[in-house]
């Protein structure tokens, strides 16, 4: 059985609906009114055990909206989610025994105590047994880098110990899953790839199961094969990173390094619509082509006509570009590849 199943869940908030000024906040007062605002279309969402899952789209797309119907705080307007079998919000205290989550705007943590005494209560409320708490601490602590911090309280703490500390916290008491909501917003690099490899680390060796929300596109890269779009509510897209890397990326660009100066290649290249010649040097350039307008070997072959080639690799458009065009609008779906 899937660890998640999600069925026709939908979200709808009442929004009021004021008109401007003290005048508009006066009648709004008297006679109030609201609207339906859908924040998640009825969808379904099929998550197995173990797997590392982005769930991404652009601000107002639905993303936390998802996950906080899963983790059980939101109540859905329809449909169903069973989390290992558990409806999140009937048996909120049994949903919450087996996940972690982290919500990267928010802590879990006692603001005045130290993190230590955080982790302590947290063990008490959670029940975990000395020898698996002393276990996961001990790792946490020299994996996390916490060390240094773990005397402190919340409230002392730089927004990346606060982070590592949260994400050691939803984890004490072994949870089959883990959702991350912007889990590195506003961190340094160093600090970031420290907690990726953190949540690699337990996705892969403890098969926890993890569900993040992300803007930021080096996280999918690092932690997640599968990724899903939501844009206004909906699922547009459900797949491999690969495939959507394959299927949706339209620029390549290929770097070429040549024998001998190549004027009249440039000239020639400059004339062609839809290839882009970048000269990085006298024997170095780049031409950057829409795959479904051109093959590599086309291009390849058209450089050849004009010189000799001494190397040359290809760099795929990354999924940046992809997101993108997603945050804009412009993905079109039903493009077919040439190949
Ligand atoms: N409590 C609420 N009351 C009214 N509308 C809400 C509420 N929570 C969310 N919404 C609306 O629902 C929509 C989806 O919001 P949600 O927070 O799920 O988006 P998101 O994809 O997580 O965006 P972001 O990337 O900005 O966090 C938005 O239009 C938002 O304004």
């Amino acid at each position: 059985m899937s660890i998640i199943e999600v069925r026709q869940l939908s979200k709808s908030f009442q929004q009021a609906v004021k008109e401007p000024g003290l005048k508009g906040a006066m009648k709004h007062l008297f006679v109030p009114k609201y609207i339906d605002k859908i924040a998640v279309k009825p969808l379904d969402l099929t998550i197995e055990a173990g797997e590392s899952v982005a769930y991404v789209g652009p601000n107002g797309a639905g993303k936390s909206t998802t996950i906080k119907m899963l983790t059980g705080i939101l109540v859905p307007s329809s449909g169903t989610i069973a989390v290992n079998g558990i409806n999140p919000h009937k048996k909120r205290m049994e949903n919450a025994q087996q996940i972690g989550a982290v919500f990267g705007q928010r802590t879990q943590l006692w603001w005045d105590i130290p993190i230590v005494e955080s982790f302590s209560l947290l063990k008490d409320i959670y029940e975990i047994p000395d020898t698996t708490y002393k276990a996961n601490l001990d790792m946490f602590v020299e994996m996390l880098g916490m060390n240094e911090f773990i005397h402190l309280s919340a409230r002392k703490l730089s927004l990346g110990q606060r982070m590592r500390a949260d994400l050691a916290a939803s984890l004490l008491h072994n949870p089959p899953i883990l959702y991350l909501d912007e889990p590195t917003i506003g961190l340094d690099v160093s600090v970031k790839q420290k907690i990726r490899e953190f949540i690699k680390k337990i996705n892969q060796e403890q098969r926890t199961t993890v569900m993040l929300t992300t803007h930021d596109l080096g996280d999918i890269e690092d932690l997640c094969k599968r990724l899903i779009i939501i844009d206004k509510g909906s699922i547009i897209y459900d797949g491999t990173l690969e495939q959507v890397k394959r299927h949706f990326a339209k620029e390549r660009r290929i770097f070429f390094q040549v024998t001998s100066p190549p004027p009249l290649l440039f000239t020639e290249i400059s004339d062609v619509t839809g290839l882009k010649l970048d000269i990085l040097s006298e024997l170095e350039f780049s031409i950057s082509f829409d795959r479904y307008q051109f093959t590599a070997s086309d291009v390849v072959s058209r450089v050849m006509k004009y010189g000799e080639i001494q190397d040359f690799r290809m760099e795929e458009s990354d999924i940046e570009q992809v997101i993108k065009a997603v945050y804009d609008g412009n993905l079109d779906l039903n493009q077919t590849i040439q190949v």
